[in-house]
């Protein structure tokens, strides 16, 4: 089966900087990868190429098996600053109709569309408020819904929930979970969240630094709905728990550049 994204010996390098370097990896549809790795080792560089901001220095990244050379619309980035990624003079629905109209659907169909995502995403009497009437994960949840908005086949993600507190990062892991499952969705996922890692991805791509490579790949064995007490309390879950933290705490020994 053809994979719906592959890095075939792909890499970047900003002058004369190798940032990342002999990328090989395939991701299946429906697959949840997520990426880990220490602070500068190309995370998010990574996550540009499949999102067709950047093009690689070397190799080939693909989507469907055709050379990602531009943003597509079938791949949806949701950003860790949803201050930013969202448009503070729009309301809540007008945030996500932005991508209906970049989508050129008509407008009369918008209305349908918007209130079913502000139904799934657990917005319903909040289309009409402002971003800055909404709490940090509120907004997060309309980012998710404006990217859904899209109808990605691919959804990109960038820290996420790194900037919500802990019982909010919870409540939005469990509900991209279940989004996942009912629409069988590709996630590419970066996070400096080893256990947020674990709990989400079907696998959890290890990076080294200087130059970015894949060191280590963890298949998560874990069935699914996994749950925020059982799931961190199962064997397999500590296990990769503590191969992880120890690949990590190897790659943090080599210098940053
Ligand atoms: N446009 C650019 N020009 C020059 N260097 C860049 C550019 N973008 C990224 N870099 C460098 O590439 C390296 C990887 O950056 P990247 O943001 O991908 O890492 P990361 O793993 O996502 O980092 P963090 O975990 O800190 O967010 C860093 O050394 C960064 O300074």
């Amino acid at each position: 089966m053809t994979p719906l994204i592959s890095f075939r010996d792909a890499g970047v390098a900003f002058g004369s900087k190798q940032v990342l370097e002999g990328l090989n990896l395939d991701i299946a549809e429906g697959e949840f990868v997520c990426v880990v790795g220490a602070s500068g080792c190309g995370k998010t560089t990574m996550l540009r190429l499949i999102a067709g901001l950047h093009p690689p220095s070397e190799g080939v990244v693909s989507y469907a098996g055709q050379a990602i050379a531009r943003p597509r619309p079938e791949i949806a980035i949701v950003f860790q600053d949803y201050g930013k990624a969202l448009l503070p003079w729009r309301t809540v629905s007008g945030n996500i109709e932005l991508a209906l109209e970049a989508a050129g659907t008509p407008r009369a169909e918008r209305g349908a569309i918007i209130a079913n995502l502000i139904a799934l995403m657990g917005l319903e009497g909040d289309g009409g408020k402002f971003p800055s009437e909404l709490s940090g994960g509120m907004q997060q949840r309309v980012q998710i819904a404006r990217s859904l908005a899209q109808r990605p086949q691919v959804l990109l993600m960038d820290e996420p929930f790194g900037a919500l507190d802990a019982m909010t990062r919870q409540g939005l892991q469990d509900e991209l979970q279940r989004l996942m499952m009912q629409q069988r969705m590709t996630v590419f996922f970066v996070t400096h969240d080893l256990e947020e890692a674990i709990y989400l991805g079907d696998r959890v791509i290890g990076l080294r630094r200087n130059p970015g490579r894949i060191g280590k790949v963890f298949d998560v064995r874990i069935g699914r709905p996994r749950d925020q007490v059982a799931t961190p309390e199962d064997p397999e879950f500590l296990r990769i728990r503590r191969e992880l933290y120890d690949f990590i705490r190897d790659t943090e020994r080599e210098p940053a550049s």
